[in-house]
C-alpha cells in the first residue's frame, strides 16, 4: 500500500496561490493584485483582482497616472479586495470571521470594507507601500477593529 503524499501545500499556501492566479489576470502594467476570500471552514468564497468597472473595457483603458484626475487609473480601478467582496454571490454572513489572502497589503479603503464584510484575518505577501499614509491608516483600522494581519512567504513548489 503506498503511503499518502506528505508534501502537500498548507491552506495558507493554497489560498495565496489562488490569489496569485487572480493577480495574473490584472491588466495594470505596474501593480497586479489578487485576493482570495476563504471562510472559517477553508472553503473559497470568492476571488478578485484589480481592474476597471465592468462597463470600462480594460484592454482600451489608459493604464497610466496623470496630474489630471480624469486620466489617472487610481480614480477608476476597483481594488482586488473590493472585487473579491463584490464578486461573492452568497450571503455576506458567510464571510464572518473568514480570511482574505492578498498579494499586496490592503489600502485604507479596502481595509474598511473588509472590516464591514466581517473578515477576521488578513494574510498578505507583499507590502511594497509599507509606511505610506494609506498603509498606516489601514493598519490602524485593522488594529482598532480587531482584525489580525500577518505576512507569509511562499516556497518553491513543484508537483511531485
Ligand atoms: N492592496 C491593493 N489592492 C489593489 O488592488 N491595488 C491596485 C490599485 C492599482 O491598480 C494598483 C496600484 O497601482 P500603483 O499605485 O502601484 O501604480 O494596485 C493596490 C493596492 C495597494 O494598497
Ligand atoms: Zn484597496
Amino acid at each position: 500500500m503506498p503511503g499518502k503524499r506528505s508534501n502537500v501545500i498548507s491552506w495558507d499556501e493554497f489560498f495565496m496561490r489562488v490569489a496569485i492566479a487572480a493577480a495574473l489576470r490584472s491588466k495594470d502594467p505596474k501593480t497586479q493584485v489578487g485576493a482570495c476570500i476563504a471562510d472559517t471552514n477553508n472553503r473559497i468564497l470568492s476571488v478578485g483582482y484589480n481592474g476597471t468597472p465592468s462597463g470600462i473595457n480594460d484592454d482600451e483603458f489608459p493604464w497610466g497616472t496623470s496630474d489630471d484626475p480624469l486620466f489617472d487609473k487610481h480614480n477608476y480601478v476597483i481594488h482586488a479586495e473590493a472585487n473579491a467582496i463584490l464578486n461573492y454571490r452568497g450571503s455576506l454572513k458567510d464571510m464572518q470571521g473568514g480570511r482574505v489572502y492578498v498579494t499586496l497589503f490592503p489600502c485604507q479603503e479596502c481595509a474598511k470594507m473588509l472590516v464591514q464584510a466581517g473578515i477576521g484575518e488578513v494574510v498578505y505577501l507583499d507590502d511594497k507601500y509599507e509606511g505610506t499614509t494609506g498603509n498606516l491608516v489601514a493598519r490602524s483600522v485593522f488594529d482598532r477593529c480587531g482584525v489580525d494581519y500577518r505576512q507569509i512567504h511562499l516556497r518553491e513548489q513543484a508537483l511531485e
